[in-house]
C-alpha cells in the first residue's frame, strides 16, 4: 500500500507543521510507503486530491490510499476532491479509501467514526486497516443556489452557525490558546441574539410539519457538533439515515434545561427539543439565516434543501 497525505500544517493551531516530523519519522520507522503535499491555502486539499487520484488513475496503482492530516475541514475538502474526482470520471474504478489522522481542533467526524483521537494510534489503525469500510455521508441538494454537495458531520441553520460565524470573527481566536473561551463566548452572544425563524420539514413519507420558531436546526451524519458536544447520541456514520435535531426559541429556563439534559444525553425528551432519523427529507425558511457545514459558513441566506446519504469508503479499521 502506498500512502498520499495531505497535511494541512495550520489544522488545531498549527499541529499539522509541529507534529509532521513526529509522523514521517513514525512512517519511515514502519517501512511505510508514502507521498507528503502540503496544503497552503483554504480550499488547497481539494484539488491537492484531485490531482493525486488523477496520478494515481494514470498509473494504474494497484493500492493506494488518501490520508488527510488535518481536522474536520481538510477531511472535508479531501472528501469534496474525491467526489468531484469520480463524479467528472465515472468509469466504474474502484474508489480510493480515506483514511484520517485527526490533528485538528474540532475532531468531530473522528469521534463520530470512532477514529482513534491519539494520532500515532490513529495511523497504527490506517497501517493495519486490511480493507476499507463503506461509511455514510451527509449529501444535501441546494434548491435555492441549484448547487449540491456533501458533509461529513453536520449541516446546520441558526443558532450554530450563528456561533461558528462568531467564533471565526472573534478577536479571541486570534490569541493562541484561548480557542475555547472564544466558542464560549459566541454561544453565549448567539444564544442573546439568535431569533426564532419558521421552518418548514418535508418527511421522507411526504408529510409536512411546520416550525414557527425554530432555533437550532442540526442535520447531523453522527452524534457530534461543535468539538464533541452529542447532540444525536444515536445517529452513526454506519447508517443510511441521517439525524435532524429542531429545537424550538428557548425560554431562559429552558436554556438551561437543555444545557442540562445534553450533559446527561437527555435533552430528545424535552418537549421544545424535536429529532428524526430519515434516510431523506427537506427543510425551507422563509427568513434569511446563518448556516454551516462541517463548520464552514454559508453565509445569510434562506434555505430550500433536500437530505440524503451517500457512501465512500474510509480506512476505520473495521470491515
Ligand atoms: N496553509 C494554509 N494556510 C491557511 N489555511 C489553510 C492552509 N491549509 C489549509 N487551510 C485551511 O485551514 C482550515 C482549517 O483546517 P481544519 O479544519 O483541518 O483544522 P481545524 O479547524 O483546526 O480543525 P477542526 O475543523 O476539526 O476544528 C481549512 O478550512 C483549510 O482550508
Amino acid at each position: 500500500m502506498e500512502y498520499f497525505l495531505i497535511v494541512n500544517p495550520t489544522a488545531g493551531s498549527n499541529n499539522g507543521q509541529k507534529l509532521w516530523p513526529k509522523i514521517r519519522n513514525f512512517l519511515t520507522n514502519h517501512h511505510t510507503a508514502f507521498r507528503v503535499f502540503f496544503t497552503e491555502y483554504d480550499g488547497h486539499a481539494v484539488a491537492l486530491t484531485m490531482r493525486i487520484l488523477g496520478q494515481i488513475t494514470e498509473t494504474n496503482h494497484p493500492d493506494a490510499a488518501i490520508i488527510a492530516v488535518g481536522g474536520d475541514g481538510t477531511l472535508h475538502e479531501t472528501l469534496l476532491g474525491c467526489m468531484r474526482f469520480y463524479d467528472e470520471n465515472s468509469n466504474n474504478q474502484s474508489r480510493v479509501p480515506i483514511g484520517l489522522l485527526p490533528i485538528g481542533s474540532g475532531n468531530d467526524f473522528a469521534r463520530g467514526a470512532h477514529i482513534p483521537l491519539r494520532w500515532e494510534t490513529a495511523l497504527e489503525t490506517i497501517l493495519t486497516s486490511h480493507s476499507a469500510t463503506n461509511l455514510h455521508i451527509g449529501r444535501f441538494i441546494s434548491h435555492d443556489s441549484d448547487s449540491d454537495g456533501y458533509f461529513l458531520n453536520n449541516f446546520g441553520i441558526g443558532l450554530d452557525a450563528a456561533v461558528v460565524h462568531l467564533a471565526n470573527h472573534s478577536l479571541l481566536k486570534r490569541i493562541k490558546g484561548l480557542n475555547r473561551l472564544s466558542y464560549l463566548a459566541s454561544v453565549i452572544q448567539a444564544l442573546r441574539t439568535v431569533r426564532g425563524f419558521p421552518l418548514t420539514l418535508t418527511h421522507q413519507n411526504g408529510a409536512v410539519e411546520n416550525f414557527p420558531r425554530a432555533f437550532l436546526v442540526t442535520t447531523t451524519n453522527h452524534p457530534y457538533f461543535g468539538g464533541g458536544i452529542n447532540i444525536a447520541p444515536n445517529a452513526s456514520v454506519l447508517s443510511d439515515h441521517l439525524d435532524l435535531v429542531i429545537v424550538d426559541k428557548p425560554n431562559k429556563r429552558q436554556i438551561f434545561l437543555f444545557t442540562f439534559m445534553l450533559i446527561l444525553k437527555r435533552h430528545l425528551v424535552l418537549n421544545f427539543v424535536h429529532h428524526y432519523s430519515e434516510t431523506n427529507f427537506s427543510l425551507k425558511t422563509t427568513s434569511m439565516r446563518y448556516g454551516q457545514i462541517d463548520g464552514e459558513e454559508l453565509g445569510v441566506k434562506s434555505y430550500m434543501v433536500t437530505y440524503q446519504t451517500q457512501t465512500y469508503p474510509f480506512l476505520v479499521g473495521r470491515s
